[in-house]
C-alpha cells in the first residue's frame, strides 16, 4: 500500500518521505516540517497511536495526521481525533477519496501560491497574483509597516521574472539628495570631489531585470522630478554626463508610508505616484494575520539551525501561544531577531517562553505621573526603552536596531522624534 501511495503521490506533485516503521518516522518528525501525515494504525515496531502520544508528550506542534485503519481500529480512530488527529480513513480505501482528503487540508499548490509568504488568505492571494504581474511590465508598489516582508516579496516577484537577472535594491531613504542622485544614475569620472572613476548607477546595474527603491515615499520632492524623467524616458543620464543610456527594469517600489497622503500633503508627486502604482500589493502587519505567525516562524527556526547544521528546536506549547499572542510592531524583522536570540540561548531542542521573551520591560521608575497625555505617558516609555537597549548595546546602532527588531533607519527615526542624544542622559 505504502509503493501505490506514493506512486500516485508522485503523480499528483506531492513532494513525500516513505518511513517504513513508526521510529524512522518518529526521527523525521523531530527533524523536518511536514504539511501533513498519513500513518497506519498498525505499524511494523509500534502501533499509529503510540507514535502520535509520543509526539504530543513531546509537545510538539504537530503537522495534521490522516490514520489508516482496518474495520477493527475504528474506535483507536475515533479517541485519536478526540486527541487532535485531523482526520481517518478504512481499508479498503479508494485513493481519489484520499487525495480529496489531502487538498482539503493541504491547500494546492497552484491555486492560491504555495505560501511560502505566508499562508493566510491576503499572502497567498499576493503569491497568486505574482506570476500574473511577472508576465506585465506593470511598475509594482508594495506597502506595508516595516519588517513585514515587502522586498521579500519583491525578490518573489524577480524569481519569477528570471532568477539570472540582476536584483537591485536601494534605501532611498537612507541617502542625501546628491548621494542619491549619484547612487541612481551613477556618475562619470571627475563629476565632482571624489568621483575617481565611472560609476554606473542602480538603474544601469539592474538593466534586464528588477530595481526594487525601498522607502520611494522618503525621497526628497527634487529627486522625485529627476525618477520620474528616467521612468518616462527610460533613460538615464550620469551625473556629470550628458549622454542618455537606455536602461530597461522592471521597477518595483516599497513604502511604509500611506502615499496617497503624501501626495495630499504635498510631499509626494501625483503624476510619479501614478507612474509607479500601477498595481499596488498591501502587506497586511503580522498582528492581523496571525495565522501565518507560526508557520513563518517555524520557517525561521528551520533557516536558523540549517545554518549551523543543526535540527531546528522546537517551540512549547507556552512559547507557541506567546508567539501567537504577541503584537510583533518590528514585524517578521523582530520575529526574526528573537527566534536568533532565542535559538543561540537554548538547549537546541526547545525553545521555551521565557528564553524567547528574555527582552527586559520598560522601566517605568516610580509613581505614574498622571498629568500627560496618553501619548506623551508612551512616548517616554518608547524612550526609556530605546535608551535602554542603546546603552546595551553600547550605543551601537545596528546592534540595537537588531535587539528592538526595527530597522536601522526606524530607529533612527525614533531617535530624532523623541530627542535621544548620547550623553544627554543623567544616567
Ligand atoms: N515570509 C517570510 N518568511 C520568512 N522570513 C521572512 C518572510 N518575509 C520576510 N522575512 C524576513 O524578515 C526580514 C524583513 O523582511 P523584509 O526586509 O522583506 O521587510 P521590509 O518590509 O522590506 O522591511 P523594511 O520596510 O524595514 O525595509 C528579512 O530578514 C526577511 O528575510
Amino acid at each position: 500500500m505504502g509503493e501505490s501511495l506514493a506512486d500516485r503521490f508522485d503523480l499528483e506533485g506531492f513532494s513525500h518521505d516513505w518511513h517504513r516503521t513508526g521510529a524512522a518516522a518518529l526521527t523525521a518528525l523531530r527533524l523536518r516540517d511536514y504539511a501533513l501525515v498519513i500513518s497506519d494504525i498498525r505499524l511494523p515496531d509500534m502501533t499509529g497511536d503510540v507514535l502520535f502520544e509520543q509526539l504530543l508528550t513531546e509537545q510538539r506542534s504537530l503537522p495534521p495526521f490522516i490514520f489508516i485503519t482496518g474495520h477493527g481500529d475504528i474506535d483507536t480512530a475515533v479517541r485519536l481525533l478526540k486527541r487532535g488527529a485531523q482526520d481517518y480513513i478504512t481499508k479498503p480505501f479508494d485513493l481519489d477519496a484520499l487525495i480529496d482528503k489531502i487538498h482539503g487540508i493541504v491547500a494546492p499548490e497552484d491555486a492560491s501560491g504555495t505560501g511560502s509568504l505566508g499562508c493566510s488568505p491576503v499572502m497567498r492571494q499576493i503569491e497568486a497574483m505574482l506570476p500574473r504581474l511577472a508576465a506585465s511590465a506593470a511598475s509594482v508598489l508594495i506597502t506595508g509597516e516595516s519588517g513585514v516582508g515587502k522586498e521579500r516579496v519583491a525578490q518573489a516577484l524577480h524569481q519569477l521574472t528570471g532568477a539570472d537577472k540582476p536584483f537591485i535594491a536601494v534605501n532611498c531613504g537612507a541617502l542625501t539628495e546628491s548621494l542619491l542622485e549619484a547612487e541612481l544614475f551613477g556618475y562619470e569620472k571627475g563629476a565632482f570631489t571624489g568621483a575617481v572613476r565611472t560609476k554606473k548607477g542602480v538603474f544601469e546595474q539592474a538593466h534586464g531585470g528588477t530595481l526594487l527603491l525601498d522607502e520611494i515615499g522618503d525621497m526628497p520632492l527634487s529627486m522625485q522630478v529627476k525618477l520620474l524623467r528616467a521612468l518616462q524616458e527610460r533613460c538615464i543620464v550620469r551625473v556629470g554626463g550628458e549622454t542618455p543610456i537606455p536602461v530597461d527594469i522592471r521597477l518595483v517600489c516599497a513604502t511604509h508610508q500611506v502615499l496617497q497622503e503624501a501626495v495630499i500633503r504635498g510631499d509626494f508627486r501625483e503624476d510619479l505616484y501614478y507612474r509607479i502604482n500601477v498595481v499596488e500589493l498591501r502587506i497586511p502587519p503580522l498582528r492581523e494575520r496571525s495565522e501565518d505567525i507560526l508557520p513563518i516562524a517555524q520557517h525561521l527556526l528551520a533557516e536558523i539551525a540549517d545554518a549551523s547544521g543543526k535540527p531546528p528546536p522546537g517551540l512549547t506549547p507556552a512559547a507557541e501561544h506567546a508567539i501567537k499572542a504577541y503584537r510583533w510592531p518590528g514585524n517578521i524583522r523582530e520575529l526574526k531577531n528573537t527566534l536568533e536570540r532565542a535559538s543561540l540561548m537554548s538547549d537546541g531542542r526547545s525553545i521555551s517562553h521565557d528564553i524567547l521573551f528574555d527582552r527586559p520591560a520598560p522601566p517605568l521608575s516610580g509613581q505614574l505621573d498622571m498629568a500627560g497625555s496618553l501619548r506623551d505617558y508612551l512616548n517616554e516609555c518608547e524612550r526609556d526603552f530605546i535608551v535602554h537597549a542603546l546603552d546595551g548595546c553600547q550605543w551601537q546602532i545596528q546592534c540595537c536596531a537588531d535587539s528592538l527588531g526595527i530597522s536601522r533607519k526606524n530607529l533612527w527615526e525614533k531617535m530624532r522624534k523623541l530627542e535621544i542624544v548620547k550623553g544627554s542622559d543623567a544616567d
